[in-house]
């Protein structure tokens, strides 16, 4: 994971845990980001729990190694200049209950079969970015729940606090962080283990349309894909050309660096350079609500170097944009920066241009990629938040249109998702209506797109890709 299953493995870089490097880095972070206001962070009762979850945190391996940040930092080079395209995908919140074979398996089969699916129209290199093995920590709107008269603090994501409605549940308890860097590490050996095993193989393109997608109007669109790939790898195999190197991918893990005593907890000294990298995760991004300027979570970001992203929503000014990549890329730097728009299907065609055409003018290297679901969520009438899957559709569509006509690169699309047959988004090929979200509504926070929905989508963004090929 990272890298491709072991061939050019990436030296592990990092100096040991607690190493004098690494405690005057954590000392100096700490100073410099807990003197900024911090949006969104728990307020946890008890601060001697805080500091040994934080200690126990501190003494952990990395999950990751800069190394694998580095690689990815160049793949998004590539993606920033137009010459890949990123597809990142995962659940809104994972939870501790969720970390099983059968759920890392099913993600991965549908970012697999995404991936796929993009690649053949797309005829550049797809970079795989997992939501995945972190991404347990929500910004909310509002800190507080009210249930029949009841209120509780807000579930904050597995990280802090749990999502029964109960006073007890919903206490923040720092010792959480631990379990979510056990979940992260049980998570990304499972996943490393698939992809360097065999399962990301191209050649077992027709094992990932398994179950019930097989059968859906989606499914049997990705049959008909999968045997023209299969034809191609027998002529491939019969001029000898080695397929050898299609048996494994790489697939990198990502989360928004929302918490900040588990992130600061986590970086680290690279040995190899000197630099901090937040090692919880190959990419992490900050949220449309924690990107304040002067808040610690741009500071954070601006002090670490793995590739980073940071949301923009429709309210975002040119300006802003322009001192978020100053403060976040002042070398302007390939690969570092990326732009994940959420604007609503409604806004995109009139806010995005704007911010593309100053960052055009600036020079700016950053790149664009669309998430079109935090901008289109909406409470049904039984109180399921969800989404309605042609507004995805839309607005993805909007960010094509607005880059096409400005000459610039749509560089990917970042989606909420799952590997299951659940029912949070309305419509889709296979249709799902309002009154059916209870049927099989799992997410504990925003509404994903199930296992065929995703792939439609993948179906019609690779459209959008081959017509401007
Ligand atoms: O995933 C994003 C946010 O955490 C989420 O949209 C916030 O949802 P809320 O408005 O229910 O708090
Ligand atoms: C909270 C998220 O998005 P945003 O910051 O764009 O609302 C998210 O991607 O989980």
């Amino acid at each position: 994971m990272g890298v491709r299953g072991g061939r050019d493995a990436a030296r592990p870089t990092l100096s040991g845990v607690n190493s004098p490097e690494d405690l005057a880095l954590y000392t100096e972070l700490t100073e410099a980001v807990g003197a900024l206001p911090a949006g969104q962070q728990p307020e946890w009762p008890d601060p001697a729990a805080v500091h040994d979850a934080v200690a126990q945190l501190r003494a952990m391996p990395p999950l990751v190694f800069a190394g694998e940040c580095d690689v990815l930092r160049e793949r998004l080079a590539a993606v920033s200049r137009g010459e890949a395209f990123v597809l990142q995908g995962g659940d809104c919140a994972e939870t501790f209950a969720g970390v099983s074979a059968d759920n890392v398996r099913n993600k991965l089969k549908t970012l697999l079969q995404m991936a796929v699916v993009l690649t053949y129209a797309a005829s550049v290199p797809v970079v795989k970015i997992a939501r995945l093995a972190g991404q347990y920590a929500k910004p909310r709107s509002k800190s507080t729940e009210t249930r029949d008269g009841v209120t509780l603090p807000a579930f904050r994501g597995d990280i802090v606090n749990d999502f029964e409605f109960t006073p007890g549940a919903r206490v923040p308890d720092p010792h959480r962080m631990v379990r979510a860097y056990h979940a992260s590490s049980a998570t990304l050996n499972l996943t490393r283990a698939f992809v360097g095993g065999g399962f990301a193989d191209l050649h077992q393109v027709h094992a990932w349309n398994t179950d019930f997608v097989r059968t859906s109007p989606a499914g049997q669109r990705y049959e008909r894909l999968a045997r023209r790939l299969d034809q191609a790898l027998k002529f491939m195999r019969a001029i000898e050309i080695d397929t050898d190197q299609l048996r494994t991918v790489e697939l990198y893990s990502s989360h928004e660096a929302l918490l900040l005593d588990y992130e600061l907890a986590l970086t680290r000294v690279d040995s190899r350079t000197g630099a901090p990298y937040d090692v919880s995760g190959h990419y992490v991004w900050i949220g449309e609500r924690t990107r304040q300027l002067d808040g610690a979570h741009l500071e954070f970001a601006a002090r670490i170097r793995n590739p980073i992203g940071v949301k923009v929503g429709p309210t975002t000014t040119p300006d802003q944009l322009l001192a978020l990549a100053e403060k976040l890329d002042p070398q302007r730097e390939p690969g570092r920066l990326t732009f994940v728009t959420r604007m609503g299907a409604g806004k995109i065609r009139e806010a995005l241009p704007a911010l593309v055409q100053k960052a055009a003018a600036d020079g700016l290297v950053a790149s664009w990629i669309c998430d079109p679901m935090h901008g289109n969520t909406y409470e049904a009438a039984s109180g399921h938040k969800t989404r309605r899957f042609d507004d995805v559709v839309d607005e993805v569509r909007g960010f094509f249109e607005v880059h096409r006509a400005l000459g610039t690169h749509p560089g990917g699309i970042h989606v909420e998702l799952t590997g299951d047959d659940v029912t949070e988004c309305v419509g889709g090929g296979d249709p799902i209506a309002e009154d059916g979200l209870g049927s099989r509504y799992e997410t504990v926070c925003d509404p994903r797109l199930n296992r065929t929905q995703s792939l439609e989508l993948a179906f019609l963004v690779a459209e959008l890709l081959e017509s401007s090929n």
